[in-house]
């Protein structure tokens, strides 16, 4: 079975409060599960998500496992979220076990926990995998508060090429003094003001974590409508109102440590393209 999902931005990065939000792109991560004699799993990461499905769902056959993502890894864009759905996806399936969804976003949100791959059980960045578009949610209750579509906007994502962190390093960070800030980023969220919200987030978590200005200011120079920080980063996105403005800015990008992906935002969910 073949299971596609995408990366995304980080709207609203759910540390401070539980709440929570994320963005779709299109980056897609293919994921192949094939029942074998054998686990065959180049990742460790991967083998232990496996062990933890197996164990929740009592399974007991082996499985060859094997991911080809375009999604940069540890930058903030959603690749260990994207890659604990699809193995929990995937296995379910093969297994004919059918959850409600709330249960299966759930089930995976708690996963990520136990693989430690996040913080809060990033259900924000989960339903985002699993529904594309925009997901608000609260991470703390594992709840959905909703979900709408956006507009397949223009994106360009700049990512240093030699960096590394791993996100749970950052588990003991005092995320609370910021929730008044945070707080008025759900208002303007609410307003439907998404991009600013990005904006206004990754302004607060790059502060914290450090961020490069040069590359937000050749963006913004370059013809963007808005540029930040993805969450806690070190990624940059910028936002273009068209195609045209967003090939230039890339044709036209020169920093060495980075690599860029033009990309859009997109409304894709999960689903099976090989069964
Ligand atoms: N392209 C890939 N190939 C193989 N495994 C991958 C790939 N992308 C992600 N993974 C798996 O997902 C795990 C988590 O990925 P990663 O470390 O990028 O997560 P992250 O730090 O949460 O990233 P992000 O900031 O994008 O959410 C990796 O350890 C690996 O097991
Ligand atoms: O580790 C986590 O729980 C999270 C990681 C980031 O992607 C955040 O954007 C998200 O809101 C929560």
């Amino acid at each position: 079975m073949i299971v596609k999902t995408n990366g995304g931005l980080s709207v609203i990065s759910a540390f401070v409060d539980g709440i929570g939000s994320a963005i779709s792109l299109d980056l897609p991560m293919y994921t192949t599960v094939i029942e074998s004699d054998s686990d065959k799993i180049g990742d460790q990461k991967i083998l232990e998500t496996l062990e933890i499905i197996r164990n929740k769902y009592s399974i007991n056959k082996k499985y060859s496992v094997e991911i080809k993502s375009q999604i940069p890894q540890s930058v903030g864009l959603k690749s260990s979220s994207a890659m604990t759905l699809s193995l929990l996806y995937a296995i379910l399936r093969l297994n004919r076990i059918y959850l409600k969804e709330d249960e299966l976003l759930r089930s995976a949100a708690e996963i990520s926990l136990k693989n430690k791959t996040s913080i809060t059980g990033a259900l924000d960045d989960i339903s985002m995998c699993y529904y594309g578009g925009l997901t608000v949610t609260d991470n703390f209750d594992f709840r959905l508060i909703r979900r709408i579509k956006i507009e397949n906007t223009p994106v360009i994502i700049a990512y240093p090429k030699f960096y590394h962190r791993s996100t749970y390093d950052m588990k003991d960070i005092d995320f609370k003094k910021y929730k008044k800030y945070i707080q008025k980023l759900e208002l303007l969220l609410n307003s439907k003001y998404v991009y600013e919200t990005m904006v206004l987030n990754g302004y607060l978590f790059g502060s914290l974590f450090g961020y490069d200005p040069e590359i937000i200011n050749y963006f913004l120079g370059s013809g963007a409508i808005f540029s930040g920080i993805s969450g806690k980063g070190p990624a940059v996105f910028a936002i273009y109102e068209d195609n045209e403005d967003r090939d230039n800015a890339a044709s036209k990008f020169s920093y060495q440590n980075y690599n860029i992906i033009k990309s859009r935002i997109n409304n894709d969910g999960i689903n099976i393209i090989y069964q």
